[in-house]
């Protein structure tokens, strides 16, 4: 695990943890990053890079595990500096926390409006704290219809327990930064050859 800046690395895509307090942003990160759960994480901002092999080709990116603000009126907040960094965003909540559901909720709406204006971006709602499963307070059925009406991938995990859903995580949105890049492209293309024509046919009609 290396802090941002110590080194030049190529960052192919910038993914950022939201979700309020106390769900398991750090704890997250820090399982993918090292395998480990240490159970008490510094709660100070973080970026991280990394890089590991995304469909046989090696993906170099920035985590931004992210502290949410004491201030509830401010809990839902993202902004706009980190909507502009983000290529692909990780909204956590805890199944045991009805109000972290809440602000997972409102962030997603921030998310969508704001990023319109720039083409998609691809987004997962982790339900964090699976092993707490006599706490819960959000069924796994909520969690997946807010992924599904929003376009979102939708995990259920436990960073405490396993290291595997926190990978799963974070392949599943590298993969869809990099289908999300590539369907632009496209698009772009397709957008500058009907440019290209309207500007010719255009002309000869004003001949
Ligand atoms: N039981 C259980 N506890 C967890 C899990 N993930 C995190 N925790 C605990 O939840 C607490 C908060 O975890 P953090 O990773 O610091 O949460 P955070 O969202 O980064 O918190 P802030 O930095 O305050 O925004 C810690 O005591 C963790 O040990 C989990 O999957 N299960």
């Amino acid at each position: 695990m290396t802090e941002i800046g110590q080194h030049q690395q190529k960052v192919e895509a910038n993914i950022l943890v939201l979700g309020a307090e106390n769900v398991g942003k750090s704890a997250l990160t820090v399982r993918f990053l090292t395998r480990r759960f240490i159970g008490e994480y510094v709660g100070t901002e973080s970026i991280y890079t990394h890089n590991i092999m995304v469909d046989g080709r090696e993906t170099f990116f920035s985590i931004w595990d992210s502290v949410c603000p004491q201030n509830p009126n401010l809990q839902t907040c993202v902004t706009d500096e980190q909507l502009r960094w983000g290529d692909g965003f990780i909204l956590v909540y805890s199944i045991c926390d009805r109000e972290s559901f809440n602000v997972v909720r409102q962030q997603l709406q921030r998310i969508r409006q704001l990023k319109k204006r720039q083409g998609s971006a691809p987004v997962i709602i982790v339900g964090n704290k699976r092993d707490l499963q006599h706490r819960r307070e959000i069924s796994s059925e909520e969690g997946r219809l807010l992924a599904i009406g929003s376009d979102c991938d939708f995990f259920e995990i436990s960073a405490a327990e396993t290291y595997h859903g926190s990978l799963v995580v974070f392949h599943q949105l590298l993969e869809s930064v990099r289908e999300n890049r590539s369907a632009s492209k496209k698009n772009a293309g397709i957008k500058g050859i009907v440019r290209s024509m309207s500007a010719v046919f255009g002309r000869k009609r004003t001949e």
